[in-house]
């Protein structure tokens, strides 16, 4: 009963916490928060008229923006000096039984730029010249819904939020000034029911869009622009489904909301609604309170879960005396007429149990539907029926009656397909026809989907706001922990078994909680929107690419779970030390730990409960739980003390080196860096080791140990590439994906890209943006590469071309020509903040810098090994890495813990 249990909690941090105290909310927001502080204190006073408002919908305006303050800041603020209308990205959908709210939040510290940025868009011709520069767009999409009757909490929600006026963080709340003729895009039904209502309330006044047209826009938008937003659902199996963008259209709609609407789809704007029906969601749920007496729809959809139809159907073997109507193809379980049984009987509606009543007219609705929408189907000789509304609520039976009837009635030709955005397609739509949020032409890989509190905890739950601020998310954590429950209830899912023959037998085995909506709702988590993410370039086939190596199954997803588990005490340990160890850093890493736990729990009952879900996707998840709690960095101690103990060795190795022959420098570079590659703080063998030594006691011994052949040893072919082939013919640029910190970089990459230099091969590397255990981020590189160079004039020379560092004796030297212009070594972020990186969505700066790349080395086994491992490439590939893992060592390579990969592979 966890499910109902963690029900409550959430209504009373809705009516406790959330919304009075504004202070709070702002906490999560920064720095930006103190200053929307005070302003909201003295908001009264403020002079109204401190902006320029319009009155008409809210643009962005882009024109003459600027980095506001010092250029070498690490987070100069960017200046809209043009921007004066307010930015309120609030869409409403107000339907017959809920409202949808869709909401976009701008990332406060999205307008960073760096130094290394800065210079680094130079270097590449980025600089004001690239080919989109939406600073300001970078946020994230939220969903949320409230039952219509309760009006009045939607209108707080948006009021404490700030919704209507941008956020808490607008220019306009600061300001203090008054929201008059403020607009926003509403739909549905209540659009126009409740337009005077927000007028009074909120002071807003209702645009409104038509129901259809939002429909449309929203689900074209989602299957467009959401990566597996459409899956199947056949007897009780989830199948995520990739749409091809060029074979989408014509298709059906339909969308079941209180009542259904069925539309044909012929293109972006083009449509026709062709039918409708008005048994749909209203239905199931008003008879369905007449006659059980739930008091809410998921007590209804719960109930379902323990009932037996066969009491209140009327099956054909009922009729024809327990035999089959096989010569029309209907078996005896088929039901003949749905509630046909309780005709017959002597009883009252109190002699039949609420349970079957509700699976009775869930399975007599859906199936109603899904014959309905066949036959329209079938009308106009679509194929593909793609289902949206909330009366789907991710619920297996439901989808799976659905399914069936257009299985069956089809003969297979037409397929079920439910919309993991459900009930936020008309929502979408009208935040969709805000013209100016510049969010038309956004493409797949601008978007990120997380899941760090969203899913498990919040979101998708009727009146449940999305925990906006660090505070609102421990209290809940803690509230949580303290009754002692689960977040998901463990939920066997039930399926129901088919006749094969025109109905449904009565379902078998079924689950008895009904998962939290939260938890439920196919995994709507929170849309992050970063406008700057692109394709990499080089990808041979981004359409068929799949970074993940390994599928996540509940058996890898069991073997992840105990790696993870384990690992969590000492990772809070961490994190909490690397915040100070403070009482305020131990409760966010409880909360932290809590929630993490959370999403592995759910992850274990259904490992495709938040979509396509990889290896790569479940260590980001760790990490930006990390991130939602607000630990900035937690290895942050130990990258640094690892990366001076190898910056003090460095000169030593490089002595080394140098005084060999081309030859064996070239075996020992290699060498060094699949030995540097076990300083990983995500194995957790390799964890043990570092109790037993020091970092250059344990780098020595793994050199020591490595024999070869490795066990995948390409080191000859790429030796002759290097060496032989085409020695007088260079790399020109090479990408090196670095790793770890420490060893792993300093030892090993560092003095494998000065290799490259000295052949006269530009250098990017590419580090993290966002730290992810002990790897090495972008922002690090420059300190650690001005380290390393005080060492080695190759590096030095190279670091000053790529801008990395300045030189002291420029322009003081008297002649310049002393010194030969040295390639540069460049460093450029990867976009992401995770052990692996996925090549669909990497940063616009890796994307220009890989255009002229005809080198690529991955290296450790997140990047390498866990992801990519199969990636096709358009240029030569060198993928580098130590297995720590002895299942992923027999896995893959039917080998050993620390075997060593070296994997080239050249392009024809
Ligand atoms: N928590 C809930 N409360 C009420 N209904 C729910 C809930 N969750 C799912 N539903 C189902 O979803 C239906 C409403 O779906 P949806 O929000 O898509 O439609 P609507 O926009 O309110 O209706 P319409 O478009 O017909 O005006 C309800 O009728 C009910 O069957
Ligand atoms: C009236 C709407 C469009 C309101 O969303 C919806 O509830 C609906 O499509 N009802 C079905 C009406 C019919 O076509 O019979
Ligand atoms: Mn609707």
């Amino acid at each position: 009963m966890a499910a109902n249990n963690s029900e409550p909690i959430l209504e009373e941090e809705e009516g406790g916490g959330r919304g009075v105290k504004l202070e709070a909310e702002e906490a999560g927001e920064g720095k930006a928060g103190a200053a929307a502080a005070a302003a909201s204190a003295s908001a009264t006073q403020a002079p109204a008229t401190m902006l320029h408002r319009s009155g008409s919908r809210p643009q962005l305006d882009l024109s003459g923006a600027a980095i506001h303050g010092n250029l070498e800041d690490r987070n100069p603020t960017i200046l809209l000096p043009n921007q004066s209308d307010d930015i309120s990205h609030l869409a409403l959908d107000i339907g017959g039984s809920l409202i949808k709210l869709v909401y976009f939040s701008r990332h406060a510290e999205h307008s960073n730029e760096d130094k290394r940025k800065i210079s680094m868009k130079r270097k590449l011709g980025m600089f004001n010249g690239g080919r989109r520069s939406y600073p300001i767009l970078g946020g994230r999409l939220h969903f949320v819904k409230f039952e219509t009757g309760k009006l009045n909490e939607c209108l707080d929600f948006i009021s404490s939020k700030q919704l209507h006026r941008g956020g808490v963080d607008s220019p306009s709340w600061r300001s203090g000034a008054q929201p008059d003729n403020i607009v926003i895009k509403a739909t549905g039904g209540g659009a126009f029911k409740y337009a005077d209502l927000f007028k009074d309330r909120l002071g807003v006044s209702l645009e409104k869009e038509d129901e259809m047209d939002c429909l449309v826009a929203g689900a074209n938008f989602l299957l467009k622009s959401i990566r597996h937003e459409a899956l199947t659902h056949m007897d009780g199996q989830k199948e995520y489904v990739q749409i091809d963008q060029n074979d989408l259209f014509p298709f059906l709609l339909v969308n079941v909301g209180s009542g259904v609407s069925i539309i044909k789809v012929d293109g972006h704007g083009k449509f026709e609604r062709v039918s409708g029906t008005n048994v749909g969601g209203g239905t199931y749920w008003g008879l369905g309170r007449l006659m059980t007496k739930c008091k809410s729809f998921d007590e209804l959809l719960e109930l379902s879960q323990r009932g037996d139809n066969s009491t209140i159907d009327m099956l054909v073997g009922d009729i024809y005396g327990g035999l089959d109507y096989s010569k029309i193809g209907l078996s005896a379980s088929t039901i003949a007429s749905s509630f046909g049984k309780t005709i017959s009987d002597n009883k009252e509606l109190s002699d039949y149990r609420p349970e079957d009543i509700s699976l009775s007219l869930l399975r007599m609705i859906s199936y109603n539907i899904g014959q309905i929408s066949y036959l329209n189907a079938l009308r106009y000789g679509l194929k593909r029926i793609f289902f949206g509304g909330f009366f789907i609520r991710g619920h297996a039976y439901t989808m799976d009656a659905i399914s069936f009837a257009i299985h069956f009635w089809s003969k297979g030709e037409a397929k079920a397909m439910f919309l993991r955005h459900e009930g936020f397609l008309g929502a979408l739509g009208a935040f969709m026809s805000y013209e100016k949020h510049g969010l038309d032409d956004l493409r797949i890989h601008h978007l990120v989907e997380r899941f760090p509190m969203g899913a498990p905890c919040v979101g998708g739950k009727i009146h449940g706001p999305p925990l906006g601020d660090l505070n609102e998310k421990i209290s809940w954590m803690e509230k949580f922990v303290q009754k002692g429950t689960q977040i998901t209830a463990p939920v066997p899912i039930g399926f129901p078994a088919t006749t094969g023959m025109g109905g449904f037998e009565r379902p078998t085995a079924k689950g008895d909680i009904l998962r939290s909506d939260a938890s439920a709702a196919l995994n709507v988590g929170v849309l992050h929107l970063v406008p700057t993410l692109d394709v990499f370039p080089l990808l041979e086939d981004p359409k068929m690419y799949e970074p993940n190596t390994i599928d996540l199954d509940l058996d890898e997803f069991k073997y992840w779970f105990k790696v993870l588990s384990d690992h969590l005490p000492d990772l809070v340990n961490k994190a909490v030390a690397s915040e100070g160890g403070t009482d305020d850093a131990k409760r966010r890493g409880d909360a932290f730990a809590h929630a993490f736990s959370a999403h592995l729990a759910r992850l274990m009952e259904e490992p495709a409960a938040y979509g396509k879900f990889g290896l790569a996707n479940l260590l980001e998840l760790r990490e930006e739980c990390l991130r939602e709690f607000q630990f900035v960095d937690a290895y942050v101690s130990i990258k640094q003390r690892e990366n001076e103990a190898s910056l003090a060795v460095l000169p030593d190795l490089l002595m080394e080196l140098d005084s060999m022959n081309e030859e064996a420098r070239l075996l020992a570079l290699i060498e060094g860096v699949l030995a540097a590659n076990i300083f990983d703080w995500g194995s957790r063998a390799c964890v043990d080791l570092y109790h037993k030594g020091t970092i250059i006691e344990i780098y020595r011994m793994s050199r020591k140990k490595m024999q070869r052949p490795w066990r995948i040893d390409d080191f000859d072919m790429f030796k002759k590439r290097m060496l032989a082939d085409k020695k007088d013919q260079p790399y020109k640029r090479a990408l090196l994906f670095v790793d770890n910190s420490g060893a792993d970089v300093v030892l090993g990459m560092i003095p494998l890209a000065r290799e490259l230099l000295r052949h006269g091969t530009e250098v990017v590397l590419v580090a993290n943006s966002l730290p992810a255990l002990n790897d090495v981020t972008a922002n690090e590189l420059p300190e650690i590469v001005a380290e390393a160079a005080k060492h080695c004039g190759i590096l030095r020379k190279a670091a000053e071309a790529g801008g990395l560092i300045v030189d002291a004796m420029a322009g003081i030297r008297d002649d310049p020509k002393d010194e030969p212009v040295s390639v540069p070594l460049m460093v450029v972020e990867n976009g992401c903040g995770s052990p692996c990186i996925d090549f669909r969505q990497v940063s616009s700066e890796l994307a220009v810098a890989a255009k002229d790349a005809d080198l690529l080395i991955l290296e450790g086994m997140g990047r390498a090994l866990h992801t990519n491992l199969n990636a096709r490439v358009k240029c030569d590939t060198l993928k580098l890495a130590m297995i720590k893992n002895q299942r992923l060592a027999e896995k893959l390579f039917n080998g050993n813990i620390y075997d060593c990969i070296c994997k080239f592979e050249p392009v024809p």
